[in-house]
């Protein structure tokens, strides 16, 4: 493409064990089912029929997004890249809905508190108490951290959170000339996508982002998409992939 001048690869982590038994997620640490893993690894053929293989990867500290990454990887022959990892790429912190059920959360608050609580752009659901079982406070993985790890989050958050990551990390890498692979979450990856297309706060909350797909972005100079939303290099999956994000917590 005539203007492209990086190229960004995003990866969301493909179906967790939470995702299948539709519980919120946020910062449990829970690992790939099989046909997440069979997504990872198809993700990574993807990347390498298109011809596209990653200089540097990038990733949270959650499993799911690590294993899908090294699955990827190894499907595109590129698992010899280095690596960073970060917090800032975690998925949000899903506060007091950490290890509960969609519909029974929608069933017990109603719609409207629902579609608040998963998608508004800055209203967190109520803090998980550190005594939870659910909570990461004290993980080892955090200890830099310290008091600062959020007990909840709301997707402002995290854009505030992940873009200093963004500008400090992953933007020198580009500017470097490297093919970038950010492996990450629904909504930390929501959040990247705000940024670099520019979508305002209302709108970000119609956008869900399917598990296993590459979203490739190419950049121009200033970092401005060259194609709107990037390119999901399954499109057909994709858009079933974020219909069916979309309708977690329905009845099924
Ligand atoms: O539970 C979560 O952590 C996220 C991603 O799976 O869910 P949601 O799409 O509802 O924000």
């Amino acid at each position: 493409m005539a203007n492209t001048t990086y190229t960004l690869v995003l990866l969301r982590h493909g179906q967790s064990e939470w995702n299948e038994k539709n519980l919120f997620t946020g910062w449990v640490d829970v690992p790939l089912t099989d046909k997440g893993r069979a997504e990872a690894a198809r993700g990574g053929e993807l990347l390498k029929d298109e011809g596209l293989a990653p200089d540097v990867l990038h990733t949270s500290l959650l499993k799911r997004a690590i294993t899908t990454a090294n699955l990827a990887l190894e499907a595109a022959d590129r698992q010899w890249i280095p690596v960073k990892r970060s917090w800032r790429l975690n998925e949000r912190h899903y506060g007091a809905l950490q290890g509960k059920d969609k519909a029974e959360v929608k069933a017990e608050f109603g719609e409207e508190q629902f579609m608040v609580w998963r998608r508004s752009f800055d209203t967190p659901p109520p803090a998980l108490e550190d005594s939870s079982e659910f909570s990461q406070a004290g993980e080892e993985r955090y200890a830099d951290l310290g008091e600062q790890a959020p007990r909840t989050e709301a997707l402002k958050n995290v854009i505030d959170r992940l873009l200093p990551y963004w500008e400090e990390s992953i933007v020198p890498d580009l500017k470097a000339g490297k093919t970038v692979m950010v492996a990450a979450h629904g909504n930390s990856l929501r959040a990247l996508v705000k940024h670099l297309d520019g979508i305002s706060d209302e709108q970000i909350a119609g956008l869900n982002i399917p598990t296993g797909i590459p979203l490739v972005y190419e950049l121009d100079e200033d970092f401005t998409p060259v194609t709107p939303g990037g390119r999901y290099l399954d499109p057909e999956a994709a858009a079933a992939g974020a219909a069916a994000v979309a309708a977690q917590g329905n009845a099924r």
